[in-house]
């Protein structure tokens, strides 16, 4: 019995790794023969042996269980939401107040691209996986762990035991993924989606979370909400902290000071639209330093450390997204 065990714990190791490289780093070192045979292997060792099919196991992924409906999850933390801008002139003008309360003319901003999805949060205890929920108004969202758990890009379990970690990310649907769903749509005569972002709500807002793990989800973490039992005092570095953990973060992670150099990074980002796999509608401008972050406050609802540059909506050429926008 103890040899099986082993087995069934290195198989979890092992295919946990495997995914961790495939999903997040897109980097595979197997091939996906290799990793089916595993995977079909560690099912039949877990079937004989379910004392040692543990919820975070890679085989967990997909729930049996169809929801009534969604229970409500009430957010410690507030999940704000940002202001926009929409223009160099209010950009300016965001930095301007940001500076004149700091007293000083030296603010690193850290800037990243603006993913359209949808909003949700990850809470971890003892380093697993236990509950995932949409924003909501901010204060009250919907549980959608069950749904969560089929993107292949958010770890069930960290790299690190944390006693518990609450971070922030936006699950969005690649491009090519909604084309071939609105085709699939479409042959079955089924209403088409609008843009990836409706396609994901659609997704995440499955009762059957089986539908969910077919449409190809995927996220990018880029905030701590809550954390116990580890210290940050600046964005970057939690980021890079969530990277360590196991969590795919918001690409680019550089610091910039003056607004000239953050225009520039801007219209960096906005002419990547056009290549990038998945839609972005802005770039976010965020204080790094939390220290600052404390002093500047939030409003009701949004932070006064961070803003949102929106760029025009995009004009998409494709035939099925004119039949899904008549
Ligand atoms: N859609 C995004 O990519 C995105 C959204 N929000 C934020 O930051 C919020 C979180 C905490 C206050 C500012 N960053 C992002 N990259």
């Amino acid at each position: 019995m103890d040899t099986q065990k082993q087995e069934i714990e290195q198989l979890q190791q092992r295919l946990t790794q495997y995914n961790y490289e495939y999903h997040v780093l897109d980097s595979p070192t197997i091939s996906d023969f290799e990793y089916d045979a595993l995977m079909r292997r560690l099912i039949e060792l877990e079937e004989a042996h379910p004392e040692f099919k543990t919820a975070d196991s890679p085989t967990q992924r997909v729930g049996g269980q169809l929801l009534e409906g969604f229970t409500e999850v009430a957010h410690t933390v507030q999940m704000q939401s940002l202001t926009d801008v929409f223009s160099k002139e209010e950009l300016l003008a965001f930095d301007e107040r940001v500076r004149s309360s700091l007293g000083t003319d030296t603010v690193p901003y850290a800037v990243e691209m603006k993913i359209d999805g949808l909003s949700v949060s990850l809470e971890y205890e003892n380093g697993r996986f236990v509950r995932g929920s949409t924003r909501g108004n901010g204060y009250v969202g919907e549980d959608i762990t069950a749904n969560l758990r089929t993107v292949k890009s958010i770890p069930l379990r960290l790299k690190e035991n944390l006693p518990y970690l609450e971070v922030r990310g936006e699950v969005f649907m690649p491009r090519q993924s909604f084309i071939r769903l609105n085709e699939q749509r479409e042959s079955i005569g089924e209403a088409l989606f609008a843009n990836p972002r409706n396609a994901a709500a659609g997704s995440l807002r499955q009762l059957d979370s089986r539908i969910t793990a077919q449409r190809n989800l995927d996220i990018y973490v880029f905030n701590v909400q809550q954390i116990e039992g580890k210290d940050l005092s600046e964005h970057i570095e939690s980021i890079e902290y969530l990277a360590s953990l196991g969590f795919k973060t918001i690409p680019e992670k550089k610091i910039f000071i003056g607004m000239e150099n953050v225009w520039n990074e801007i219209q960096r980002i906005s002419e990547l639209r056009g290549e990038l796999p998945f839609d972005i509608d802005g770039a976010v401008i965020k204080v790094n330093r939390f220290d600052q972050r404390q002093v500047l406050g939030v409003t009701i609802k949004t932070p006064r450390w961070a803003t949102a540059f929106k760029f025009p909506a995009e004009r998409r050429e494709s035939k099925l997204l004119d039949i899904a926008l008549q």
